[in-house]
């Protein structure tokens, strides 16, 4: 469905409300999806939108000066799979594209001039995109400042609003490979680049599930017998998927390994959690840990069934005794000789800040007197956000392994852990809670 409005663009600012440019604007001309949004300012960044559905690229498709008005339209699509919360909650609108056109009346006699602007995507491009897009960037630019060329001549009001939207589109564009890419949330301008990633990634990584899996289910007899805690056949084949996934997709290097425990001494292992993508870089490092996962994941065919080979703990995060039973069989495997892994914010990130630690890791830490080994992740988040796990965008990771921490105190090493992982997100530009 295409909706057709008339906004005005106010501004667009670095939103004191979403601390990114966001683009302000109210709807002036209908249909209004709801009649409490006419003349009421809006902003892309409206909390009216839940975040993830801000970051649909904001497309310029066309800057046109005719004699009556400036108008030029603004495309927002959004991904097919979220759809569109048009304005207000109680408008649900699974809508591809929504457009609106502006209108702003300029003095006459200017005679008609026509530009077309370019579909310029929003996310920080790969680096021959980069080129491309700095190339087309630097056309459009000159393009534009020549407009702004005609500045001198035309009466200030008018000329200011048109400049105002002009500038605006431009800082919006510029943003996209601005230097502090990995601390801007991620507008998830879906790139048809991130698009083709993302398929490609699953493909590479079901195709590679199975014939792994089925060697998993030849060995599980064997590995029960003779293994059947640590389970270190599966771990191996579990590294051989996961870097076989994600070794074309994206570099990742580890910080630290001399950190890490010898491989059969039992250990807890925590670190933060930015995305999917945490899992696959965890399990190259080839250690037998038992991830503490939410049940959800193990319905996912083959992955799900090669979790319950592995011994992953499934666990219902809202379920309290669940979480005992969980943290009952950690333990078990602990004082078995076996290591576990917690993502103690028990959740992604969703704006990259981490969250508070539950206490249910270091508790069992404390309880078995295995040392607690703190991780931090580090760029998993800028590659495929939660809530956009169908995109790959480029990029690396780096993964920090902190010294092991000991103690009976699961307060002091909740806090201990915390703080160490917080320090290394800080001075990678990431935020803490
Ligand atoms: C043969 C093929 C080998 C396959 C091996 C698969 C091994 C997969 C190990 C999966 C471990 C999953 C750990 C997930 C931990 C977890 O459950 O985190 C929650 C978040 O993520 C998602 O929650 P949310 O962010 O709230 O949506």
């Amino acid at each position: 469905m295409t909706m057709r409005s008339r906004v005005r663009v106010l501004e667009a600012a670095s939103c004191k409300m979403h601390g990114k440019v966001c683009l302000h604007f109210t709807l002036v001309k209908g249909p209004f999806p709801d009649p409490c949004c006419a003349g009421m300012p809006l902003c892309t960044g409206c909390p009216f939108y839940p975040h993830q559905l801000v970051s649909v690229p904001i497309l310029c498709s066309g800057l046109v000066v005719t004699a009556k008005s400036v108008h030029y339209e603004l495309r927002l699509t959004a991904r097919s799979d979220i759809g569109f919360r048009l304005l207000c909650p109680s408008f649900q609108e699974r809508a591809e594209e929504t457009r609106l056109f502006i209108r702003e009346p300029v003095p006459k006699n200017r005679g008609r001039i026509k530009t077309e602007a370019f579909c310029i995507p929003w996310k920080p491009p790969g680096s021959l995109e980069k080129f491309l897009i700095t190339v087309f960037l630097g056309f459009w630019r000159q393009q534009l400042t020549s407009k702004l060329e005609l500045r001198g001549s035309l009466p200030s009001k008018g000329f200011q609003k048109i400049q105002r939207n002009v500038i605006a589109m431009m800082e919006l564009m510029g943003g996209g490979f601005g230097r502090k890419v990995f601390d801007q949330k991620p507008m998830l301008g879906v790139h048809l680049g991130s698009r083709v990633r993302g398929i490609c990634f699953y493909a590479v990584t079901a195709m590679g599930a199975i014939p792994l899996f089925m060697t998993m289910m030849l060995v599980h007899p064997l590995v029960m017998i003779f293994d059947r805690y640590k389970r270190r056949v599966h771990h191996m084949i579990a590294q051989m998927w996961a870097t076989m996934t994600i070794f074309p997709f994206y570099r990742f290097e580890f910080e630290g390994l001399e950190n890490l425990p010898p491989g059969d001494a039992p250990a807890v292992y925590v670190s933060n959690h930015q995305s999917f993508l945490d899992t696959y870089t965890l399990l190259t490092l080839g250690r037998s840990f038992k991830f503490i996962s939410k049940r959800s994941i193990f319905v996912i065919p083959i992955i799900g069934w090669a979790m319950f080979l592995m011994g992953v703990i499934p666990l219902r995060r809202m379920d309290s005794r669940s979480q005992l039973e969980c943290l009952k069989s950690c333990m078990d495997y602990v004082r078995k000789g076996a290591s576990v892994f917690f993502f103690p914010e028990g959740t992604r990130s969703k704006d990259g800040k981490l969250g508070a630690f539950k206490r249910g890791a270091f508790t069992v830490a404390a309880k078995t007197e295995a040392p607690v080994v703190p991780i931090t992740l580090l760029g998993t988040r800028e590659l495929m956000p939660s809530g956009m796990e169908g995109i790959l965008n480029s990029g690396s990771v780096k993964v920090v392994i902190h010294k092991p921490l000991k103690g009976k105190e699961a307060e002091v090493l909740c806090n201990a852990s915390r703080s160490v992982i917080a320090d290394t997100l800080i001075s990678h530009g990431y935020g803490v809670k």
